[in-house]
């Protein structure tokens, strides 16, 4: 499991260690983790170290200190080094430790004929509030099409949110102390990291503010059928979904159900669609008793219906699609297990907000209909989000942008609801779901462009690797 956790929380795990380590023990390991990164990254880009040219751009505080730490055990190693002072003094010990290494302060002007590889964005970190101030925003346009390394985060975005309201670094690679922080996880803050590096500091760490599966976790609650499982006990998921308009949306939605992970699926729907799933699911049934039921997918005009019908039973309920439209009218109530699983633009449909506003606080506005509608929020997207109601959330960083197909949602739906058969509560099923559904998307993709059919053949496999790991 990869963990975000506050800066409130990071400041108290700190503290305990600033109280008994020796004097600057943490942030030299901090400092050394970010000069191996940056070595490595060095390598990558150039192929050697010695003689690359690294400009540090250095706020007032801790985080400047980082950079200039690392900026002189680069110089130790024979990285030319430059430094740019942004504020009114630097880290007086990392200032120090970087001129004694044969680091220099110069000014902006010096620093673009300088043609640094590399620049280290040292400005702020987690005591930063968002945006850059104009010194700051005036050297990164300057330096702009020079790769940057963010120290900690990238400079300018909203930590414990992962918003970028304002003007804010643009990294290729940031090296992140002691924990994730929400904003190395969620977009639209995470795409301004580029990849993201964490260098343990020995922080002992509280629960956290968010997380993300790993194969591990993943595999620890798929729940993998006992010797007397038979196909009642392992759960049956139905699926309303489809109509005669969308008549694939209803075999997308069942292909995701029939994953393997419920022991049957059945289909209820007109009988011109049921006819074509049965077609080509010869393994689904009719009506009759299920543990979950998935809807929605490709509903149309049937979708408020569909809605109703599924809640009439008191078992947990996927709603995707159309059926999130009718959630107003359906008489649903807490007591009603539901997953819902807008894209951006559902969402926005539901809070009375633009998409892009969504999209430029995804996890807000997914905390706030999880709230209100007292349902697990599956918020798809490059990196889904899924959140509780309680406050926890997870987000989901396998997957690839080929993924964004026609019908890829769909096999989400039907997975999910095979995952709630099985017996995962709602979080957990969403957000396994999640995680299956990016891979297999990009085991798709390994052979070319991804068609949702693709996504669903290749989910079996997946759960077939991941279990084989217990
Ligand atoms: N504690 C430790 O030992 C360890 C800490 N570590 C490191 O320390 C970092 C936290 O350091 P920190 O607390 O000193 O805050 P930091 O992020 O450097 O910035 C605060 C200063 O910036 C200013 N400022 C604020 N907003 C701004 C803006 N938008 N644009 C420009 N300036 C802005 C503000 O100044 P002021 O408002 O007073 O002018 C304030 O003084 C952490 O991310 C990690 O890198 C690691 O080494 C591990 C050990
Ligand atoms: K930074």
């Amino acid at each position: 499991m990869r963990r975000a956790h506050t800066v409130e929380q990071v400041r108290a795990a700190e503290q305990p260690l600033l109280e008994t380590q020796p004097h600057g023990a943490l942030m030299a390991r901090a400092a050394t983790g970010l000069a191996v990164a940056v070595t490595a990254e060095l390598h990558r880009r150039r192929g050697a170290t010695y003689g690359a040219r690294v400009l540090l751009l250095v706020g007032p505080g801790n985080n400047g200190g980082d950079a200039l730490h690392a900026g002189a055990w680069l110089a130790r190693r024979g990285v030319a080094v430059r430094a740019v002072a942004l504020g009114p003094a630097l880290h007086p010990e990392g200032l120090a430790a970087f001129t004694g290494a044969g680091g220099r302060v110069v000014a902006l002007a010096e620093a673009l004929r300088f043609h640094a590889d590399l620049v280290l964005d040292g400005i702020v970190g987690i005591g930063g509030s968002p945006g850059l101030r104009p010194d700051a925003a005036a050297a990164l346009e300057a330096l702009s099409g020079v790769p940057v390394v963010a120290v900690d985060l990238p400079s300018g975005v909203d930590v414990d949110t992962g918003e970028t309201p304002l003007p804010h670094v643009e990294a290729a690679l940031t090296v992140t102390f002691g924990t994730h922080k929400v904003a190395t996880l969620v977009d639209p803050a995470a795409r301004a990291c580029g990849r993201v590096e964490l260098v343990d500091i020995g922080l002992e760490l509280p629960a956290p503010a968010l997380e993300a599966l790993e194969a591990y976790d993943v595999a620890r609650l798929l729940p993998v059928p006992g010797a007397t499982a038979h196909k009642y006990t392992r759960g049956v998921v139905g699926v309303r979904a489809g109509s005669s308009t969308y008549p694939g949306a209803a075999l997308l939605c069942v292909a995701g159900a029939s994953s393997g992970m419920a022991g049957m699926v059945r289909f209820v729907g007109p009988d011109a669609v049921a006819d074509r799933v049965r077609g080509h699911f010869p393994e689904v049934v009719g009506p009759g008793r299920v543990q979950a039921w998935a809807v929605g997918s490709g509903g149309d005009a049937d979708a408020e219906a569909m809605l109703r019908d599924a809640l009439a039973d008191d078992v947990p309920v996927v709603v995707d699609a159309d059926a999130l439209a009718h959630l107003h009218h359906s008489g649903s109530t807490p007591r009603h297990r539901m997953v819902l699983t807008p894209h951006a633009g559902e969402l926005a449909a539901l809070v009375g907000e633009s998409r892009e506003e969504v999209e430029a606080a995804p996890l807000r506005h997914a905390r706030r209909i999880a709230g209100h509608w007292q349902a697990v929020v599956l918020l798809k997207g490059a990196r889904t989000l899924v959140v509780h109601p309680d406050g926890r959330a997870r987000v989901n960083t396998t997957g690839t942008p080929w993924l964004a197909t026609a019908g890829s949602g769909d096999v989400l739906t039907g997975l999910v609801g095979s995952l709630l058969a099985s017996g995962l509560d709602p979080f957990d099923a969403a957000s396994v779901g999640a995680w299956l559904h990016g891979e297999a998307g990009s085991r798709a993709a390994e052979s070319g462009p991804v068609v949702a059919t693709t996504i669903a053949r290749h989910l079996t496999g997946i759960i077939g690797e991941v279990t084989h790991r217990m």
